[in-house]
C-alpha cells in the first residue's frame, strides 16, 4: 500500500526540515519526503495549506478499561486518538482493576493490537493496588511491554518506598511519571484556592500542594538517577522547580495539559463539574508561566491527561464529583489556537512537545518523518475555525468546559503505521 501526501508543509524535529514538500508512504514506512513526487500511489491525500507532522504521542490519557467501560474503553479511547490526531498513547494504571502486574499490562497491550493502529502503550502502577504500602511488580510489568511507572491519580506519599520504586526503574531503564498533589495538604479541595474558591464557598486546593511534590520528586530523581516526568504542571513554582532541575543537569522532563494553559481559574463562572480537574485551573500569572515554560524549553512536553467520565458523574455537586476532563480530540485545537497561532510557539515547537520529546522520553522509534522510520503522521489544518462539540467526539466522556468554544485549527487525518486511522469527512460547524 502506497500514500502520497502532496503538497503539505513538512515539519520534523528530528531532521529539523520545515517547507513544502511531497512524502511517500510505502508499506508502512516513510520512503521518501521530497519535492515534486510523482509516484503512482494507491491513495494520493492533497495537504495543501496544512501542516504534515509526525504523529503526536500523548504520555498520558485514562482509557478506564478494564473495569470503569461505562467511562471510555480501549475501543472508544484509540477512536478519540486517531480524531485527534495521536498515533501513540500511554494509558495510566488507575484503572479497576489497577494495572500492577504483566498479565494486566499484556492486557490492555495484547486487546489494543486487536483493536487497530494506534500504538498503545501500557504504563504500570508503582505500589500494588495504588495503595501505596508495597511496590508492584515493576520488573515484571517492564518485561510485559509496560513503558514507564505511574501513581497517577495520586502521589506515591512514602518517599522511601518511591526512591525503591526509582531505583528499580532507573535498573530497567524506564521513566517514573509524577502526579504531584500532597495527599495531607489537599484538604477536599476542589478547585484552586483563592478568589474564585471563596466566592463559590468552595474548598481550595492551593498551589503548595503540587509545588512541594514537584520538590520533593525532583530531589529523589536527584538521589537515584532515574529518569523523572512530572505529569500536568499547573503552577508557576513548578516551572521554577522544573528549571533548576534543568539547570542542575537532573533527568527531569515536564509536561503541560492545554486546559492548563488555555484557561485560567476566572473561566469558572459557576459550580460546574466539567471545570473540576487535578490539578485544578490556576491564576493567570500560572497559566503565563507555563507558556513561557513551554515556548522556552523548559517544559518539554504537551500531554492531555484525558480523563473522561460519565455524564452522571459529572451532573453531581462540585464537591462530590470526580476529578478529570477528556482532551484527546481537543489538545491539537487547543495548542494551535492558543499558542500557535498566538505565538508563542511555532508549529515545530509544537511538534517537539506533542510527538519528537515524547518519543524521546519514552525511548521509541517514533516521531519522526525520516526517511526509513514507520509511518505515523497526522495532517493539520492551521486555519480551520470551528466550534468545539462534544456530541461528535468519538470518546464516551463528553465532560470538558470547552464545549462551544471557537477555536483555529483541526486534523484532517491520521496516520499509523501507514494506515489511515482517521479522515476528516464532515466539515465542521461554523
Ligand atoms: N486528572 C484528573 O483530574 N483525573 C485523573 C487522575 C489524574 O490524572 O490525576 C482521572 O483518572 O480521572
Ligand atoms: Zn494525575
Ligand atoms: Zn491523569
Amino acid at each position: 500500500m502506497k500514500i502520497l501526501i502532496k503538497n503539505g508543509r513538512i515539519i520534523d524535529p528530528a531532521t529539523k526540515l520545515d517547507g513544502m514538500y511531497d512524502l511517500l508512504i510505502n508499506n508502512r514506512k516513510i520512503e521518501k519526503v521530497e519535492t515534486g513526487i510523482e509516484d503512482k500511489a494507491d491513495k494520493i491525500i492533497d495537504a495543501s495549506g496544512c501542516y504534515v507532522m509526525p504523529g503526536l504521542i500523548d504520555l498520558h490519557v485514562h482509557l478506564r478499561e478494564p473495569g470503569l467501560e461505562h467511562k471510555e474503553t480501549i475501543e472508544t479511547g484509540m477512536k478519540a486518538a486517531a480524531r485527534g490526531g495521536f498515533t501513540t498513547i500511554c494509558p495510566m494504571p488507575n484503572t479497576k482493576p489497577v494495572i500492577d502486574n504483566a498479565d494486566r499490562v499484556r492486557f490492555v497491550t495484547n486487546k489494543a493490537k486487536q483493536l487497530g493502529e494506534v500504538n498503545v502503550l501500557q504504563i504500570g502502577a508503582v505500589t500494588k493496588g495504588q495503595m501505596g504500602a508495597e511496590l508492584a511488580d515493576i520488573e515484571e510489568m517492564v518485561d510485559a511491554g509496560a513503558c514507564a511507572i505511574s501513581e497517577d491519580g495520586k502521589s506515591v506519599m512514602d518517599a522511601g518506598l518511591y526512591k525503591e520504586a526509582m531505583k528499580i526503574a532507573k535498573k530497567k531503564n524506564i521513566p517514573v511519571f509524577a502526579h504531584c498533589e500532597d495527599q495531607n495538604m489537599v484538604g477536599g479541595g476542589v478547585i484552586n484556592a483563592g478568589v474564585k474558591s471563596e466566592e463559590l464557598d468552595l474548598p481550595g486546593i492551593s498551589n503548595a500542594v503540587e509545588d512541594v511534590i514537584v520538590a520533593r520528586d525532583i530531589l529523589l530523581a536527584k538521589e537515584t538517577g532515574v529518569q523523572l516526568h512530572i505529569c500536568h504542571c499547573s503552577t508557576k513554582d513548578s516551572v521554577s522547580l522544573v528549571r533548576f532541575a534543568k539547570e542542575a543537569g537532573l533527568p527531569v522532563t515536564a509536561e503541560v495539559c492545554p486546559h492548563h494553559f488555555a484557561m485560567t481559574v476566572d473561566d469558572i463562572r459557576e459550580k460546574d463539574a466539567n471545570y473540576k480537574m487535578n490539578p485544578p485551573l490556576r491564576t493567570k500569572e500560572d497559566v503565563e508561566a507555563l507558556k513561557e515554560g513551554l515556548r522556552d524549553g523548559i517544559m518539554d512536553v504537551i500531554a492531555t491527561d484525558h480523563a473522561p467520565h460519565s455524564k452522571e458523574e459529572k451532573m453531581l455537586p462540585m464537591e462530590k464529583a470526580p476529578f478529570g476532563i477528556v482532551g484527546l480530540e481537543t489538545a491539537v485545537a487547543l495548542t494551535m489556537t492558543v499558542l500557535v497561532d498566538k505565538g508563542y510557539l511555532t508549529p515545530m515547537q509544537m511538534a517537539e512537545k506533542m510527538s519528537y520529546n515524547p518519543a524521546k522520553i519514552l525511548g521509541i522509534d517514533r516521531g519522526s518523518l525520516e526517511p526509513g522510520k514507520i509511518a505515523d503522521i497526522v495532517i493539520i489544518d492551521p486555519n480551520e475555525v470551528y466550534q468545539i462539540d462534544v456530541e461528535k467526539f468519538a470518546s464516551k466522556g463528553k465532560n470538558t468546559p470547552f464545549n462551544g468554544w471557537t477555536v483555529k485549527g483541526s486534523v484532517t487525518a491520521t496516520i499509523a503505521n501507514g494506515k489511515i486511522i482517521y479522515m476528516q469527512e464532515e466539515e465542521h460547524d461554523k
